[in-house]
């Protein structure tokens, strides 16, 4: 390909100044800086003395009309971070032949237009895999064994305050949120539990909601705590409680009326209710003649992102007259009592973390990245196995064709693909459900591998054991719903951030586009399929 160098009155006047000494800029190459303005890498002062540098985020004009006016010629361009290259960007530069990207994903480039423009593109490639591979480690570590939490609990001086940190986390003390389905006297239960916590020297915050369904068909909503942060009207309730004028309640059920549904019929109605900032999601419930009391896992949670545990007692207390069986309210007690014994004991013994020894970790995607995990990861007593698009001969680990199976075998799960069409949300909630409660996600890819608000969901109802996440859907905001998870470590996309990463591709850069100008071949040339 011939390769003339770029026309002297295409150039822009003193975008780039160059530094006094060297050659004029009419004497060097041409090469175009896109950059968000956040990114600011000393990376100019390396090129500057080689090329003649452009940067529409140096200059007064809107990028547009500056890429109109200054880069009709422009052979060269440098994709510095995750700034996106669009076709509009592209048509803009119709002599465009090569794009550098100084990172190792390149999503935020449309690369399918750069195939159909006959555009060249180089990456990153490896200058970064050591510090990714680090990083994806060290995020699993620290969830597995809780370090970002422990450092919080002593960084807020609660160390001498509350004694040792596993036996005095804020975990201590439960928040327990319960819904009942039932005509049964909620005070009393209330008073009891809160009795029976304390004499157990059990710290717990209790809040009943009693949802009644005097004839199945209707839905009525009462409430035993935080009365006043309830209001609003409810909708489609056909018995009002005496309270309802007070409540809000966004009840949608689809169950038939009691007397239209066979005896073992279960409701398929989803029920969400909103007590002031809480927000509680009900599964569909059983109808009350068929049960006797039945938890339903569920997630109470508020805008500070604090973790309830809910459960949905159904078919309890003694029913509309010749509804159900009459359990009775010593029985509804006995079984809250027993649900939270059985979670302060699990949660203070989550409180002793696993170590890495033996733990199986699937990585999805085995490039240069996920093989230096592999490795790291085998020195601490870890089994690998991995996905990815293709088994790899030369590799000993296991090889799952599909996530979901690899999710099944594994503890853990690292992702280090890049994000393409086929990848994007490669983690779903069928991968969650198969990797289990305990099991943990390590993202150091992209955030659009996972479906972000599903992992929300199975972090907040405690259907995962937790995330160590470098990478977010929407950089930079970051589901607020994490922040106060302790099995959550959150990281804003620094996994490769380190002077001996930078200094490595910023090297690459210079030798790629030293290559270019001087018809020699390019190094990492990004495949694109
Ligand atoms: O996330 C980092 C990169 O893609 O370079």
């Amino acid at each position: 390909m011939e390769r003339n160098n770029a026309n002297p009155q295409d150039l822009p006047m003193a975008v780039e100044v160059n530094q006094e000494g060297l050659q004029s800029n009419e004497d060097l190459h041409l090469v175009l800086v896109l950059r968000l303005p956040s990114f600011k890498l000393p990376l100019n002062d390396i090129l500057r003395p080689h090329f003649h540098l452009i940067d529409p985020a140096d200059s007064p004009e809107p990028a547009c009309s500056f890429l109109s006016n200054h880069a009709q010629s422009v052979r060269a361009l440098i994709c510095v971070g995750y700034t996106p290259v669009t076709a509009e960007t592209l048509n803009l530069l119709p002599s465009l032949e090569l794009i550098v990207a100084s990172s190792a994903g390149v999503d935020h480039i449309d690369i399918q237009e750069c195939r159909r423009r006959g555009i060249i593109m180089t990456n990153a490639s490896t200058s970064f895999a050591e510090d990714a591979a680090d990083y994806a480690v060290a995020l699993l570590i620290d969830v597995w064994r809780r370090i970002s939490a422990a450092d919080r609990f002593l960084h807020a001086g609660l160390w001498p305050v509350k004694g040792d940190y596993p036996l005095a986390s804020k975990k201590q003390r439960l928040d327990v949120g319960r819904v009942l389905i039932s005509s049964c006297d909620h005070d009393f239960i209330e008073q009891a539990i809160t009795m029976m916590l304390m004499e157990r020297s059990m710290k717990a915050l209790v809040t009943i909601l009693v949802v009644w369904l005097p004839e199945l068909g209707g839905v009525d909503v009462d409430i035993a705590a935080h009365e006043n942060d309830f209001q609003g009207s409810i909708e489609g309730a056909s018995h009002p409680s005496p309270h309802a004028e007070l409540h809000e309640a966004s009840l949608s059920i689809s169950s038939p009326r009691a007397k239209d549904m066979p005896s073992g019929a279960k409701t398929t109605g989803k029920i969400e209710l909103r007590l002031g900032r809480f927000v509680a999601e009900l599964n569909p419930i059983d109808p009350v003649q068929t049960l006797g009391p039945k938890i339903v896992p569920n997630a109470l949670r508020d805008e500070a992102g604090l973790s309830w545990k809910v459960g949905c007692l159904s078919g309890c207390g003694p029913g509309p007259p010749g509804l159900g069986p009459n359990n009775g309210d010593d029985a509804i007690i006995d079984f809250f009592i027993g649900r939270i014994e059985k979670e302060t004991k699990e949660d203070s013994e989550a409180q002793l973390r696993p170590n890495l020894r033996g733990k199986r970790v699937g990585i999805v995607g085995l490039g240069s990245i996920g093989f230096k995990v592999s490795k790291r990861l085998e020195a601490f007593g870890c089994s690998i196995a991995y996905n990815s698009r293709m088994e790899k001969p030369s590799v000993p680990f296991p090889y799952y064709a599909n996530v979901l199976d690899l999710a099944a075998h594994s503890d853990a799960l690292v992702l280090c693909c890049s994000l393409t069409e086929q990848t994007r949300h490669i983690i779903n909630k069928d991968v969650m459900t198969a990797l289990g409660k305990k099991g943990v996600i390590i993202n150091v890819g992209r955030g659009g591998l996972i479906d972000e608000k599903e992992l929300v969901q199975f972090l907040l109802r405690g259907d995962i054991g937790g995330a160590g996440l470098d990478v977010f859907e929407n950089e930079p905001d970051v589901p607020r719903e994490l922040f106060e998870l302790d099995n959550v470590v959150l990281s804003p996309h620094i996994a490769i951030s380190t002077p001996e990463s930078f200094e490595a591709v910023h090297q690459l850069i210079l030798t790629n586009l030293k290559a270019f100008f001087s018809n020699k071949p390019l190094q990492s040339v990004y495949q694109i399929e």
